[in-house]
């Protein structure tokens, strides 16, 4: 490689920031468990694209924090204005991320962590996001559906519609190479430490940056 060459991937990578972070799995897999331990133990290291959605806050959530709640004009007129890079129906409700909420973590040089369904996993790939996705697997169906009932944030309905889509997410996960890693959450420390040795080089980078 020239030093010409060699120069230009050396800036471009530093303008571009760390790679981005996709967790997804099924509803109710601990993917917020997760994201929450690694945005508490590395403060300045990680940071959440916090989405928008249509849904009703749960007890606790904060508006522009959790989610963007917002209405579905609302969203539907940003949508239409280009303004997301994804957004999916998920368990009758609208999700996405826009454009601004990836920008808004880059620009503070954070790694960019996305929590999103499988459909924002299949359209995130159709975009020059190139980030390193993790599937977030239960140990089984019937363990998934204990811990979203202990959760009691799902009517029934919601609940059926949930487990559903997790069907066909438990499946989906296999496909070769659709995730970088599939981390199965028997063990909350164990998945963990799987997710924070996959991410290692990355938080590295990040900290090594910061010193400088
Ligand atoms: N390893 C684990 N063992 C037991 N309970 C767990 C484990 N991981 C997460 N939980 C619990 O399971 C429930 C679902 O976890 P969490 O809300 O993180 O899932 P999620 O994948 O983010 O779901 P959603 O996509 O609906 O937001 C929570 O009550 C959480 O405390
Ligand atoms: N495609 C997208 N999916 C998203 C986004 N934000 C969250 N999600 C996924 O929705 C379900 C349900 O979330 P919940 O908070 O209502 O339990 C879950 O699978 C999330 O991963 C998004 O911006 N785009």
């Amino acid at each position: 490689m020239s030093w010409r060459r060699l120069l230009y991937s050396a800036v471009a990578a530093v303008m571009t920031g760390p790679r981005p972070v996709v967790l997804s799995g099924p509803s109710g897999a601990g993917k917020s468990t997760l994201l929450k331990k690694l945005l508490k133990e590395y403060e300045n290291v990680f940071g959440f694209s916090v989405s928008h959605t249509t849904r009703q806050p749960r007890p606790g959530e904060v508006n522009g924090k959790d989610y963007h709640f917002v209405t579905r004009e609302q969203m539907q007129k940003e949508i239409n204005a280009g303004e997301f890079i994804e957004h999916a129906e998920f368990s009758g409700n609208m999700y996405g991320t826009s454009k601004s909420a990836v920008q808004a973590v880059q620009g503070q040089n954070q790694i960019c962590i996305l929590d999103v369904d499988m459909q924002g996993v299949k359209n995130i790939k159709k975009t020059d996001l190139k980030p390193i996705y993790i599937s977030v697997q239960p140990p089984s169906m019937d363990i998934l559906e204990k811990r979203l009932r202990d959760r009691q944030t799902e009517t029934e309905e919601s609940l059926q519609k949930r487990l559903a889509a997790a069907h066909t997410d438990m499946e989906l996960s296999n496909e070769p190479g659709l995730f970088d890693l599939v981390i199965v959450n028997s063990d909350l420390e164990d998945a963990y430490s799987q997710l924070k040795e996959a991410l290692a080089e990355e938080i590295q980078k990040v900290k090594g940056s910061k010193k400088s």
